[in-house]
C-alpha cells in the first residue's frame, strides 16, 4: 500500500501547473456534461418547456440579466412555450391566471416561503425579510401608517409637495424649456417619501437636483441587480463580480447608514401633534402594545420603505404619463373626466379622486403594461414538492410569475400591446373584445399576506399627481426615447429621459375638453 501511495505521489508530484489546470477543467467539464444530461433528461423538471440551454445553463439568464433585459426574454419565452417556463437549471416561471393566488396567494410562509432575500442587517428582520410570528408582528405595526385613515391625515404632505412640484414646472414652462419630466417626477417622489417617513424631504425639489442619497440609491439598485446575476455564476461569481459596479454597492451601507441616522433624528424629535409621518402611527402601535417594533426593525424598516416608495412611483406616474402622451383620445377621455369634476385645481383630493372610474383605469392600464416591479418575486417549493397550476414540481425549485410576462401576454389580455384603459371598466363601455380577459393576471403588487403594504398610498399618490399635472398643463412629447420595449431593468427600470414641451392650459382649454 506504502509503495502505491508513494507511486501515485511521485507521478503527481511531476504534473505541471499548466497539466494540473488542464486536469481541473476536464474534471469539472466532465461533471458539467453529467449534470447537463441528466438536468435535460431525467431530472423532474426536465419536461417543464423551455430552451434547452436554460434547462442545464444559468448563462443565458446571467447574459440577459447583466444587459438588464431578462423580464423581456422571460415574457418572450412564454410566447414561445406557453405559460409555464423553465427559466434556468433550478426555477420556473408561471404565467396562468391563477399563478399569483397560486403561488403567494396562500399565508405565505407555510406554503411557498421567499428565497433569496437577505436581512438587510444581519439579525435584525425586515419586513421583506421576516418571517412567521415576526413579519405578522411587523406588519401589523406598520399597517396603522399605511391605512385609509392615515393617507387622509397625510393629504396635505402629498398637496404640498405636489404645489411645489408644479411650481417648478411652471418655472419651465415660463422660460419655455423642454425639459425630461421623470426626472421631476423622481425628484417629487423621493420628497414625498422623505417626509412620509422621517418627517424630513431630500428636498430635491426645493434644490432642483437629486439629493446624493437619491443618486445613490439609483446607483444601487443596478449593482444589487449584478450582484443577483453574479451570484448565478457558482464559482465564476467573484469573476463576474469583479467586472460589476463594486463600488456601487459599497453605497448600499451608505444607505443603511443615512437610514439609520434619519429615524435617530426623527425620533428625537419634539412631539408635535400636528406630525403624520409613519413613525407617529407606529410609536403610538408600539406604546399601545408594547415592543411591537424595536428600534433596531425600525431603522431596517425605514432603509426599506425609502427604495420601496420612491421609484415604483417615479415608474408608474412616468409609465401613465408616457402611454397617455401616445394616446391623444385616451389623454382627451381622462381631461374629461377630471375637468367634469373639478372645477379649479384646488378641488382636486385624494379622496374625491378615488371615486372617478377612468383615472383608475389608465393607472391599473398603465400599471399592467410597465409593472414597477417587473422581475421574479421568488419563492421556493417545499421539500415534498407541490402541484403548482397543474404541474407537479419538485421541492427546492424556485418558483415565481414575472409581472411584464404574465401581462404583455395575449394569453391573458386580447391585444397586449394595446393601451386600452377600458378594459378595466366595470360598465358596458368594456369592449367586447376584452371581455375574455383575465385582469387578475395583472398584479403589480403581488397578493397574499406578503403583498405590498403601500398599495393604496400608491394609487392615491399617483392619481394625485397625474391629475393635477394634466389639470395645470399640456405636454407635448418630444421623442419616442421613453418606449417600454426598449428599456431596460436592473431590479427596477432605468428610465430613459421623458422629454416634453409644457403649455399652460387655460379656463377656456379646460372648457371645450370637457
Ligand atoms: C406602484 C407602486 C408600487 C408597486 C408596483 C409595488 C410593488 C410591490 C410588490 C410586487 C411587493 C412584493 C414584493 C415581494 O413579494 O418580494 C411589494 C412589497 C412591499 N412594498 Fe410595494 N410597491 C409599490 C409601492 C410601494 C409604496 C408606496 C410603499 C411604501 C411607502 C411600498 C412598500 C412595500 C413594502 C414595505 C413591501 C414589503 C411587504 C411585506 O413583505 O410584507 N411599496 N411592493
Amino acid at each position: 500500500m506504502a509503495i502505491i501511495d508513494s507511486i501515485l505521489w511521485s507521478s503527481f508530484a511531476r504534473i505541471s501547473v499548466v497539466e494540473l489546470i488542464a486536469l481541473g477543467f476536464v474534471l469539472y467539464a466532465t461533471y458539467y456534461f453529467i449534470y447537463a444530461v441528466y438536468a435535460t433528461t431525467f431530472s423532474p423538471l426536465a419536461k417543464i418547456p423551455g430552451p434547452l440551454a436554460r434547462k442545464f445553463s444559468y448563462l443565458p439568464c446571467v447574459f440577459m440579466s447583466l444587459q438588464g433585459r431578462e423580464s423581456h426574454a422571460v415574457r418572450d419565452l412564454h410566447h414561445q412555450y406557453g405559460p409555464v417556463v423553465r427559466v434556468n437549471p433550478e426555477m420556473v416561471s408561471f404565467t396562468n391566471p391563477t399563478a399569483w393566488k397560486e403561488i403567494y396567494g396562500y399565508p405565505g410562509v407555510k406554503k411557498f416561503k421567499k428565497s433569496g432575500y437577505r436581512q438587510l442587517r444581519p439579525g435584525v428582520p425586515d419586513l421583506l425579510t421576516a418571517n412567521g410570528t415576526d413579519h405578522a408582528r411587523q406588519r401589523a405595526a406598520l399597517n396603522r401608517a399605511f391605512s385609509e385613515k392615515a393617507l387622509r391625515e397625510q393629504e396635505h404632505y402629498f398637496q404640498d409637495h405636489v404645489h411645489l412640484f408644479l411650481t417648478r414646472l411652471d418655472e419651465r414652462c415660463a422660460q419655455k424649456q423642454s425639459i425630461n419630466i421623470t426626472q421631476w417626477i423622481e425628484f417629487l417622489a423621493f420628497d414625498i417619501i422623505g417626509t412620509l417617513a422621517f418627517s424630513s424631504p431630500f428636498n430635491c425639489l426645493e434644490d432642483q437636483g437629486y439629493h446624493p442619497w437619491v443618486l445613490l440609491l439609483l446607483n444601487f439598485f443596478k449593482s444589487t441587480h449584478w450582484v443577483l446575476a453574479a451570484r448565478m455564476c457558482g464559482i465564476f461569481f467573484p469573476l463576474v463580480l469583479a467586472f460589476g459596479p463594486i463600488r456601487d454597492l459599497q453605497k448600499g451601507e451608505e444607505h443603511l447608514r443615512r437610514s439609520y441616522a434619519k429615524v435617530q433624528e426623527r425620533i428625537n424629535m419634539p412631539e408635535d401633534e400636528e406630525r403624520n409621518d409613519f413613525w407617529t402611527y407606529i410609536s403610538r402601535q408600539n406604546e399601545q402594545k408594547e415592543g411591537s417594533m424595536s428600534i433596531q426593525e425600525m431603522e431596517v424598516n425605514a432603509a426599506l420603505l425609502i427604495p420601496a416608495g420612491s421609484d415604483t412611483i417615479a415608474t408608474t406616474v412616468s409609465g401613465c404619463l408616457y402611454l397617455l402622451l401616445k394616446h391623444p383620445n385616451t389623454l382627451a377621455r381622462l381631461r374629461k373626466e377630471l375637468e367634469d369634476e373639478f372645477v379649479s385645481e384646488k378641488d382636486i383630493t385624494m379622496t374625491r379622486l378615488a371615486a372617478l372610474p377612468y383615472i383608475r383605469a389608465v393607472v391599473e392600464e398603465a400599471l399592467r403594461m410597465y409593472p414597477p416591479i417587473s422581475g421574479e418575486l421568488r419563492r421556493v417549493v417545499p421539500r415534498e414538492g407541490a402541484v403548482v397550476c397543474g404541474h407537479f414540481i419538485p421541492g427546492n425549485t424556485i418558483i415565481s410569475v414575472y409581472a411584464f410576462a404574465a401581462c404583455d401576454n395575449p394569453a391573458n389580455f386580447a391585444r397586449p400591446k394595446q393601451f386600452t384603459p377600458e378594459r378595466w371598466l366595470q360598465t358596458d363601455e368594456r369592449p367586447t373584445w376584452t371581455r375574455n380577459d383575465h385582469l387578475e393576471a395583472s398584479q403589480p403588487f403581488s397578493v397574499g399576506p406578503r403583498n405590498c403594504i403601500g398599495i393604496s398610498l400608491a394609487y392615491a399618490e399617483t392619481k394625485l399627481i397625474l391629475a393635477r399635472l394634466l389639470f395645470r398643463f399640456d405636454l407635448e412629447l418630444l421623442d419616442d426615447d421613453f418606449n417600454i420595449e426598449n428599456q431596460k431593468v436592473y431590479v427596477m427600470w432605468k428610465k430613459p429621459p421623458l422629454s416634453v414641451n409644457l403649455t399652460k392650459r387655460s379656463a377656456t382649454d379646460r372648457k371645450t375638453s370637457s
